[in-house]
């Protein structure tokens, strides 16, 4: 990469220098960084991990040092670049699925074929018959058609039921007829459509017999494969810059009377008959929206490793980071020179960042046991069995809400917490949180899926007093039968210590949960209050149940199990002392931190007094004292590489200062020479620049 002006080299940062500064914060930690590491992913994944990392980062087409002078086409072409670079390594190292993930998730940036990753193959894995497959999962995992989902149209996104695109099958023919029948029927935002895909699974309302079925995913041939020109009756444009995500082509596509063969229906659980067009009902009605519940467990996933990244590059930037001498507490070096103070050393600090590290460790286990929910109701629905669906897409949709918004909120915060610099391309944050923030609408608006979430909730309570449950097939809100039944109950804490008490805290989560449903169930059934009316009570409902999960799944990971259930990860963790002890610290602070955020609803509760509420503060400020030591430690045990942050300020090494002016020396606009004459009309002087 060339630089534009000779920065003299004899300069360094004054002492303490950054490196030495993250030494020291390492050498404080109370525990093994590369046990935790090891806890968090297990040996396997970190060692293919590793593996990977080393072929990408020694790859000159993975080089990522160019990016942030780029523009949205130079960066376009640099995202397909990589996208077929990915590929190429996968085929040359046989990369499996799960490898191709981790090598996707490095070079982190969104590309025209991830949608084809990410909604195309799973769409035709869950949604396809076994022939189905055979004829269009093969090529494209090949990558010999390339594939995106289109569901959404310009007029309609978050309502699946109102989609106005038609498939009409066609007996005489035995084809379906896809036709955009108004302007806002016509499909938006898909990614990868605008310039990349030849493939695309359309979302169409089914029209047989005259009857309207609602919307079911057809596969539709998009562009010729030798021209790559749209086929005939098919008009597709990408749909211009956007807030982030500039890398994926999102594109527009409009059908008139577009004919494709009855086969083309995704028809592993719904069905049309060859020439009479009878339909055959899904064994749920649901199952055609399955895509959408696997990519929003993979979001509550991401979200925990989002956080993660966040936190690492803001802890450490603030471990090097100096402002001001804390007079009652100065820094000193060994030579008994006051420097001044880092600002991680300052609560306020502490106050903002340590609560994201917590986050990032509570959504990532939690992203853990939806994983494994997922797959355990993968396996019951390949036997026939989906009565855990309703449950899943219930705390999947509200997960997906509250986690999203939690990373987004958390990367904005690390990235205030950075100053001056995390406004700079430079700190990482730039491309990353542009390209985070769709989360929070993707895949489902945050607000909208909170009522698929407390309208389970609200509907289990209703139809039976006793809100009875069974485990089995409502694992996610078992719990509140408990709370429920038990209204008047009072918090017994007594002193802040109190307040690290695991079941003391599910228990003021969960009364406040059970009293936020009572009280809207109330308000429905007894008052006849309208949804729309109690839609602010609804997403508080969704929100307080999540937060129940996320609190839950993290104790639950640090208590003992029986040793035929622990794999290596929990085994790992649960033969440390010092790991579980720090990790205790860290669920202590999320558990009582997010309480504090919400303190009026447990206030209003009634279960949690005020005399409580100022002993919780004084519990947070000891927890946040606890971790103090560790922060460092904390966030290099997620083992985010320099290859992955890309970031000037939260490098593992420290030297923020000597890469800002190196990366500053490489800006483009520095290598160009102006005419600044105002009365020419030349922009730049024919000499340019010499490079360096
Ligand atoms: C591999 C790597 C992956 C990487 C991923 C990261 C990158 C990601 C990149 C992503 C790029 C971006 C890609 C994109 O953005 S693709 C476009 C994504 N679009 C959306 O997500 C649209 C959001 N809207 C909806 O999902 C529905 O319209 C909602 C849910 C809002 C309403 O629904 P509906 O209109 O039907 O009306 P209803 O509320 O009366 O519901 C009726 C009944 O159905 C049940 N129900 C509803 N939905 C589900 C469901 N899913 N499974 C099981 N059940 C479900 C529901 O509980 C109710 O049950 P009951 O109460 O009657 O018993
Ligand atoms: C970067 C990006 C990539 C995308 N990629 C794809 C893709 O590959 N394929 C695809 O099909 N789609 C894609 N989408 C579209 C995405 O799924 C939709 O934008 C999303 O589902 C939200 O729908 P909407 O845009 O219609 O929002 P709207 O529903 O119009 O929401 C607008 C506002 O109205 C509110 N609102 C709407 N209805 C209600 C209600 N009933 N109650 C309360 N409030 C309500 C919402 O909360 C929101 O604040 C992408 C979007 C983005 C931003």
């Amino acid at each position: 990469m060339t630089s534009y002006i000779k920065i003299p080299s004899h300069l360094t940062p004054s002492d303490p220098q950054g490196s030495e500064l993250l030494a020291r914060e390492r050498s404080k930690a109370t525990f093994d960084v590369n046990e935790l590491t090891l806890a968090l992913y297990g040996s396997e994944e970190l060692s293919r991990f590793k593996k990977i990392l080393k072929i990408l980062e020694s790859d000159p087409i993975l080089d990522k040092s160019n990016i942030y002078y780029m523009g949205r086409t130079e960066l376009f072409k640099y995202a397909l670049r990589k996208d077929k670079r990915i590929i190429q390594l996968a085929a040359t190292h046989k990369w499996n699925v799960d490898e191709f993930k981790i090598a996707s998730r490095l070079v982190d940036m969104s590309g025209p074929y991830s949608i084809h990753q990410s909604m195309f193959l799973p769409t035709i894995l869950g949604q396809g018959t076994e022939e189905q497959k055979r004829k269009f999962l093969n090529p494209a995992i090949r990558h010999e058609i390339i594939g995106c989902y289109a569901q959404t149209e310009l007029g309609h996104g978050s309502n699946v039921q109102g989609l106005e695109t038609t498939s009409t099958y066609i007996p005489e023919t035995d084809e379906f007829e896809i036709h955009t029948p108004h302007l806002t029927a016509a499909k938006w935002w898909a990614g990868g459509l605008g310039r990349t895909a030849n493939h695309s699974v359309v979302m169409a309302r089914l029209i047989t017999n005259g009857q309207d079925k609602g919307p079911h995913p057809f596969i539709v041939q998009i562009r010729d494969l030798t021209t790559h020109e749209p086929l005939p009756g098919i008009t597709i444009g990408d749909i211009g810059p956007k807030f982030g995500f500039n890398t994926t082509d999102n594109g527009f596509m409009l059908f008139d009377h577009v004919r494709i063969p009855r086969f083309n229906m995704l028809s592993k659980f719904s069905k049309v008959t060859k020439g009479t067009g009878e339909y055959k009902n899904p064994p749920n009605e649901k199952l055609s929206y399955g895509t959408m519940v696997f990519v929003r467990s993979v979001i509550i996933f991401n979200a925990g490793l989002a956080l993660a990244r966040a936190a690492t590059i803001s802890v450490r930037y603030s471990a090097v980071r100096r402002q001001f001498v804390d007079k009652e507490n100065p820094m000193i070096l060994p030579n008994g020179q006051v420097v001044e103070t880092a600002v991680l050393d300052y609560t306020m600090q502490q106050y903002r960042l340590f609560p994201v590290i917590a986050q990032a460790y509570a959504i990532y286990f939690t992203g853990e046991i939806i994983t494994n929910l997922y797959k355990q109701y993968i396996d019951q629905s390949s036997r026939g069995d989906f009565s855990l669906l309703a449950d899943l897409h219930a705390s999947t949709s509200g997960l997906k809400s509250l986690t999203s918004d939690i990373a987004v909120d958390s990367i904005e915060d690390c990235r205030r917490s950075c100053g001056g610099h995390g406004y700079s391309n430079f700190s990482g944050f730039t491309r990353f949180y542009q390209d985070y923030l769709p989360n929070t609408t993707w895949e489902g608006d945050n607000y909208i899926l909170t009522q698929q979430t407390a309208r389970y909730i609200i509907h289990s309570k209703q139809q039976s007093e006793e809100f009875s449950l069974r485990s089995n097939e409502s694992p996610t809100i078992f719990y509140m039968l408990r709370y429920l039944s038990n209204p008047s109950q009072k918090c017994t804490v007594i002193s802040p210590s109190d307040f690290k008490n695991p079941e003391v805290q599910l228990a003021i989560y969960g009364y406040r949960a059970a009293y936020l449903i009572a009280r809207a169930v109330d308000q429905i059934d007894n008052h006849k209050k309208s949804w729309n009316s109690m839609l602010v009570e609804i997403n508080r409902i969704s929100r307080a149940h999540c937060q129940y999960i996320l609190v839950h799944n993290f104790i639950l990971t640090l208590q003992p199990q029986t040793s035929d259930s622990m794999n290596e990860k929990r085994r790992i963790l649960h033969n440390s002392p010092s790991l579980k002890t720090v990790l205790t610290s860290v669920c202590n602070l999320f558990a009582l931190h997010t309480m504090e955020k919400n303190l009026s609803e447990f206030l209003e509760s009634g279960y949690l007094s005020p005399k409580q509420s100022e002993m919780l503060r004084v519990q947070i400020s000891e927890s946040l004292n606890e971790i103090r030591p560790n922060a460092v430690a904390l966030v290099d045990a997620f083992y985010l590489p320099d290859y992955l942050l890309n970031s000037a300020l939260g490098r593992y090494d420290g030297k923020v200062y000597e890469t800002m002016i190196e990366w500053a020396s490489k800006e483009p606009l520095n290598g160009i020479t102006l005419d600044i004459n105002p009365y020419s009309e030349k922009l730049f002087r024919n000499d340019v620049k010499a490079k360096i």
